[in-house]
This record gives C-alpha cells, structure tokens and sequence, in this order.
C-alpha cells in the first residue's frame, strides 16, 4: 500500500518538486514583504534614490517569482496527486475484478462505488493538505529561522518555539478533540451513497410497492447524519484556523515587543524591525495549514482502511491458481463435489459427481434451489469447493487461474448483464474482433435476427443501462448471441431460454445444441426443453443427486424426474 501511495519514482521526485516550488512561493512572499517593509522604512529617510534600486528590484522579483512559482507549485501537486490517484483507482479495479461475484457478497453495490470513487478521491487530500504542507512548512520555518539568526539573533529561537507551538502543538490538542471526525464524516458519506445507490436500483419496485416516501425519508435521515458530522469537521477546521491565525498575531506582536529594544540598543537597525516582523507574518503562510493537516491525516487513513478492505477479502486468496489451459480438449469431472457458501451454513452442494469429456452434453435439472447455480458457480472458479474434487483435464480446478477457465467456458446467465451501448457492442463484447458473417450467424443462431432488422437502428441500437430498453427474452437472446459468438470448448448454459415463450425456446434450444458441435455443453435448467440431444441428464434435489443417466433411463426408472417430465409434458400440450 505504501508503494501505491508513493507511486513510482518519477512520482516521487515529482512530489519533491512540488514541495520545493510550495517553499519557494512563501519564501517569494517572505522576501516580497521583508523587500517592501525595508523599502518603505528606509525611503521615511530620504535616501538617494539608488540607494533603494536593489530594495525595488527585489519587489518586483519576488512578485514575479511568487505568481510563477505558485502557478508551478499548483499544477506539478496537482498532477502528481492525480496521476498517483489514477494509480490506485486502477488498482483498485483490479482488485475487485477477481472478486466478483464472491467476495463481493460483503458490499452493496453503492457502498463499492463509494470506496472507488469518493475514498479515492479523498485521498487526494492526503498528499494536497496533509503531506505536502507539512515538508514545506518544515523547509520554510527553517529557512525564516536562519534568516532571523542572521539578522536578528535574539529572535530566532522564540519565533522558532512560536512555529512549533502553531504547528505542532495546536494541531496535535486539535486532533485529540476531534479524534474521529475524519473516520466518521468517510462511514456517513458511504452510508448514503450505499442507500442512494439501493434507492436508484429499486426505484420500480419502490415505487410500485408505495414505498417511495419511506424510502426518501431514511435517505435525508442519512444526509442529514453526513451534514451533522461535515458540520463537526467543519467547526473543528475553523478552530484550527482561528487558533492558527492567533498564533500568527501573536508571534507578529511579540517579534516586535523583542526586536524594539534591540532598535534602542542598536543591535538592530531601525529599518529592520518592520522586515523581521513582516517576515515572520509572511513565513506563517506555512504553518497555517498544519493544524486542518491532523483532519486530512484521519480522514485520508479511514479512506484508505476502506480501498484497502477490498484486498483482503480472503476468497482472494483462496482464488489463486495460476495455471493456463493448453489449447484443446476440455475435460471437466467431478467426484463426491461438495460445498458450503459459508462455514456454518447447510451444504448447498453435497457428493456431484459427474464426467463430462470433451463434445459431451450433460444437462442439470432440478427444482429451484436445488443447487444448480452454485454446481455453474464452482465450474466457473467464482467459489472454491471444500470437499470432494473439481477436475479441469485430470487437474484440481483450484490449481487453474479463474481467468484461464472462465475462457474456456462460453456462458450464458440467468442474469446476464447488458451494457449501456449499442446491440453489436454488446454481443461483439464475446469476440470484439469477430467477422461480420461470424456476428450475423450468431445472431441468426439466437433469433434475434427479425426482431434487429425491425429496429430503426438495427444493431445500432441502444440497450440502455443493463438492457432495461429491451424485454426480457430479447435480453436472453442477446446473451444466446454472446455465447454464440465466443469460440470456447465447453458451453455453460444455465436456464438460456429464460424469458421465451415456448416455440421460441423450443427452437432457440435446437439452435444453440447444434452451434455446440463438438463443444462440452452443460445445461442447467428446470424446465425440461432440449434434453433429448443430451447424453446425460443429472436430476438435482437438495443439493445432491437424485437421478442420473440419459433421457430414456431416468423416463425408464419412473423416479423424481419421469413425474417431473410429466408435468412439463403436460404445461406445454396446455399452451
Ligand atoms: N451467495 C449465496 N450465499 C448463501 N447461500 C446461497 C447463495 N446462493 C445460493 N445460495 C443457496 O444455495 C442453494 C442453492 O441455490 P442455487 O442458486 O444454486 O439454486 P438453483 O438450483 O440454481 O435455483 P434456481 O433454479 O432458482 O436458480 C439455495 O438454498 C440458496 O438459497
């Protein structure tokens, strides 16, 4: 985490000139207000105009050299901040990535924007207002120290005490009283954003079961909570800068009160008092910021507490293989599979076992909750197994890289997400470089062939945020094209036809078995269309198998599967 907050080592120096341009912009303005206090004291006297050239060059120079060196300072800190929060977003993202869907069971969806947009967008505060400041307020109180050392001994250590007092012990009483305010403002902020993102989702349902208003009433409870606590950082803040300001005052008056009676003694010349003064006030420009530092500190810490959450979601650990699939056969078996989503909970899976060679097409069926998502959820490495074996080509599965699997599996969801973009888009997202006779026969594969070419803009056409311009079925078969389209050995389908009405089905299945050629197929589902082209059938209950072998022997065996064939036989000579 440390290397992702310092960043590379050009980031680095990058960092180290922004802090050199920061203490030379309040230098400029230390000169400019000791160059200016010194020209107006020694004109009162009359000298001869020369005399005061160097005084009004020097103006003209540290204005100049103010403006610029601000300028600078603003855009390399800036840039470097935001170059450096890129880096961690990127990051970030590749941290989710690998735990969808398992590990991200812990967060709501809201909740995951929120620590990848607002905590990451904090932390740009940590390097603006909590690191930056503090090099540059330690470069520049030395600086001003020595230059008072210089000019004026006897003031140097007292400025250089009321430097620490301003800058080290206002903002340590100051994070002590508001030891939390940073933590608490980053928690109320992710608790609305997580309702709000719940009340944008669940707006239909929201609204067609009148529960809008309640809705809106626990959202502006919440707001009101993050303004409550913005308040509390915000009063805190003002102290800061009320005691920071008071401190400079202070320091200003008493940097008189001493350099006075060194102008009586002569130690000083009179012409100076106004320069160590001003001086000193021009330097406080640095020390300033140092007590909101403590703030920005504790609220960049919980922001990072959060990103870094996601890292240590343990299925990524769990995760882990490496291994690549060579190019070829697939053969995936399973033998006494069992698994729990968690420890504790009832097996969802118990003693799968099933052998599916390359080319062979096994159907799941079962009722709903018998397990048949989780048996795609393990094939898929989105969760491990912990009891029984998982093999990819005579290999534990664990041992392979999830990525390397999930290539090798062309998959069509119940819920398969559709992207805000255009029809082609979302199917080419299967095999961007695929040729056009390539995308028209999966297109003509999953019968989406009539309903494009009734569109104005055929595949030009826009799905909306996750396909809510388009019905159901149309969205299925969106995804039926995907899968198409993917050239992968085995097919996963689990209820592909989800959403068809039943001629549609009939036909869509036949289509995809035979685009499958000589892929694996396993179908999952629990309406029992298509299963005559299967090999072999495994009838799920409970999570453990009740039934298995081919269509004719489980109708032969009159068991769990013959009555359910029945009542599908049934519903279908009904509609
Ligand atoms: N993420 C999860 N955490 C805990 N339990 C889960 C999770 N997902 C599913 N389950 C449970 O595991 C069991 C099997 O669910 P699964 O989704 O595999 O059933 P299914 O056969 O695919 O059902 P359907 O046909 O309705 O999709 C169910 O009891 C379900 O409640």
């Amino acid at each position: 985490m440390i290397k992702l907050l310092t960043g590379s080592r050009r980031t680095l120096w990058m960092a180290a000139a922004a802090c050199m341009l920061g203490s030379f912009t309040i230098y400029a303005n230390v000169g400019l207000l000791a160059a200016s206090a010194w020209l107006i004291s020694a004109a009162a006297l009359h000298p001869p105009v020369a005399e005061l050239s160097v005084a009004i060059v020097g103006v003209r120079f540290f204005g100049l050299m103010r403006a610029v060196c601000r300028y600078l300072e603003r855009y390399v800190s800036h840039d470097v901040t935001f170059r450096l929060l890129a880096d961690i977003r990127g990051w970030l993202y590749t941290q989710l990535e690998p735990l969808a869907p398992a590990g991200l069971m812990a967060f709501n969806k809201g909740d995951i924007f929120s620590r990848l947009v607002a905590d990451v967008e904090t932390l740009k505060f940590f390097y603006l207002r909590a690191v930056f400041p503090v090099l540059i307020a330690v470069v520049t109180a030395a600086g001003t120290v020595a230059f008072l050392a210089w000019l004026a001994p006897p003031l140097a250590w007292p400025v250089a005490g009321a430097f620490i007092a301003a800058g080290c012990v206002i903002p340590v009483v100051l994070g002590r009283l508001g030891q939390t305010t940073g933590r608490k403002v980053i928690e109320a902020r992710a608790m609305l954003n997580g309702a709000l993102a719940d009340s944008i989702e669940g707006l239909t349902e929201l609204a067609a079961f009148g529960q809008a208003k309640t809705q809106a009433v626990k959202v502006t409870a919440l707001n009101s909570r993050l303004i409550n606590r913005q308040k509390q950082a915000n009063a805190v803040m003002a102290m800061a800068d009320a005691l920071g300001t008071l401190g400079m005052n202070i320091t200003v008056i008493a940097v008189i009160a001493l350099a006075a009676p060194l102008v009586g003694s002569g130690t000083l010349a009179g012409v100076y008092l106004a320069v160590a003064a001003l001086a000193v006030q021009a330097s406080f420009e640095a020390i300033l910021p140092l007590p909101a530092v403590i703030y920005y500190w504790q609220e960049s810490k919980a922001a990072l507490e959060r990103i870094k959450d996601i890292s240590r979601q343990p299925v990524i650990a769990q995760l882990s293989g490496t291994k690549e699939i060579l190019p070829g056969a697939v053969h995936l078996a399973a033998h006494n599979l069992s698994f729990a989503y968690q420890p504790g909970l009832p097996s969802a899976l118990s003693g799968i076992t099933f052998n599916l060679p390359q080319g062979k097409k096994l159907a799941i069926v079962g009722a709903s909750g018998a397990g048949k998502s989780t048996l795609a959820g393990l094939i898929l490495r989105f969760w491990d197994y912990s009891q029984g074996a998982l093999l990819l080509n005579g290999d534990d599965i664990r041992n392979y890289a999830p990525a390397a699997v999930r290539r090798a599996i062309s998959v069509v969801s119940q819920d398969t997400y559709l992207f805000n973009a255009t029809i082609r888009d979302n199917i080419l997202l299967a095999k961007p470089d695929a040729a056009e006779t390539e995308l028209k026969a999966a297109i003509a594969g999953a019968m989406l062939g009539e309903f494009i070419d009734k569109l104005p803009q055929g595949l030009k056409t826009m799905t909306g945020q996750n396909g809510l311009a388009l019905s159901g079925g149309e969205r299925q078969r969106i995804a039926l094209a995907r899968a198409l389209l993917k050239t992968a050995p085995v097919w996963l389908l689990d209820e592909p036809t989800a959403g068809l009405d039943a001629y549609a089905e009939s036909i869509v299945m036949e289509n995809v078995l035979q685009a499958a050629g000589s892929c694996s197929v396993i179908l999952i589902t629990h309406r029992l269309i298509g299963l005559e082209a299967m090999d072999e059938i495994l009838v799920i209950e409970g999570g453990k198998i009740a039934e298995q072998g081919s269509l004719a022997e489980l109708l032969a065996q009159k068991g769990v599967f013959y009555q359910m064939w029945g009542l599908q036989q049934d519903l279908l000579n009904t509609t």
